[in-house]
């Protein structure tokens, strides 16, 4: 079933008594909402915030995995670990994990395997950069992106699976893209994913919009009949903006 969702995420920001703050004013302020509402703290603030938010309806989630189930890999989390807690969500694919960290689509393909085979529900990000849209060339960029990393798996895994349109350019500059540019490109993602999967799975698919969401601009990007929520960096620091957006829908 295709869901509203509206997901916080907090990058690395927030140590453990600004996450407990922000939590509890969240807590007073978020009480229902026609969306789910999602917050990704950091690795070390997890089991604390999922503490915190137990008999909310605001949901913790991960910023990133392994894709190995354990072994030698110094300063990574796998995804037993996460489930362990109780988070059951992990964000894969943001464009600052690919331009930072070197992640390929490869490894995201692997990564989401993973997640899927431990029944966790990934929110998997991609967009074009700046130049790629300059060229004309943000389509096939986005297509690649979601083919090479997603297209082995059977449609079913697709009830698992929320997508998050993040162009780059518009991360954290406040140059958001128009709800025209974003519903355009939701369609076409849409369209892609049912020239291979077929009208079910790709009408069933939550596919976010990220990258400068703000209380005054997201109700426009959410109106978007594609856009079924967005995924927030910068505004969901504030537990006054972020609750601005949720009320967007
Ligand atoms: O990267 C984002 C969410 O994952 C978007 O960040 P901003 O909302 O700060 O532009």
């Amino acid at each position: 079933m295709r869901k509203q969702i509206v997901a916080g995420n907090w990058k690395m920001n927030n140590g453990l008594i600004q996450t407990e703050s922000l939590i509890t004013e969240l807590k007073q302020q978020v009480k229902t909402s026609e969306a789910e509402v999602m917050i990704a703290p950091t690795f070390t603030n997890l089991w604390h915030a999922f503490q915190s938010t137990k008999n909310t309806h605001i949901e913790v989630i991960a910023q990133n995995m392994h894709f190995a189930e354990k072994g030698a890999y110094t300063g990574e989390i796998s995804a037993g670990m996460l489930t362990s807690l109780g988070i059951n969500t992990v964000i894969l694919g943001h464009s600052e994990r690919r331009a930072y960290f070197n992640e390929t689509d490869e490894a995201l393909a692997k990564k989401v395997d993973t997640a899927i085979a431990h029944d966790m529900r990934v929110i998997f990000c991609f967009g074009e950069e700046l130049a790629d849209r300059k060229a004309g060339n943000e389509d096939t960029v986005v297509e690649n992106q979601i083919k090479n990393a997603l297209f082995h798996l059977k449609g079913d895994a697709f009830n698992n699976i929320v997508l998050a349109y993040e162009p780059v350019w518009a991360i954290g500059t406040g140059e958001t893209a128009t709800p025209e540019q974003a519903q355009e490109m939701h369609a076409f993602i849409r369209k892609t994913l049912a020239e291979k999967y077929g009208n079910n799975v790709a009408n069933n698919v939550s596919i976010l919009y990220g990258g400068s969401v703000k209380p005054d601009n997201a109700k426009e990007i959410f109106s978007k009949p594609d856009v079924d929520g967005g995924l927030i960096g910068g505004a969901s620091l504030k537990a006054e903006d972020f609750y601005a957006i949720v009320n967007a829908f």
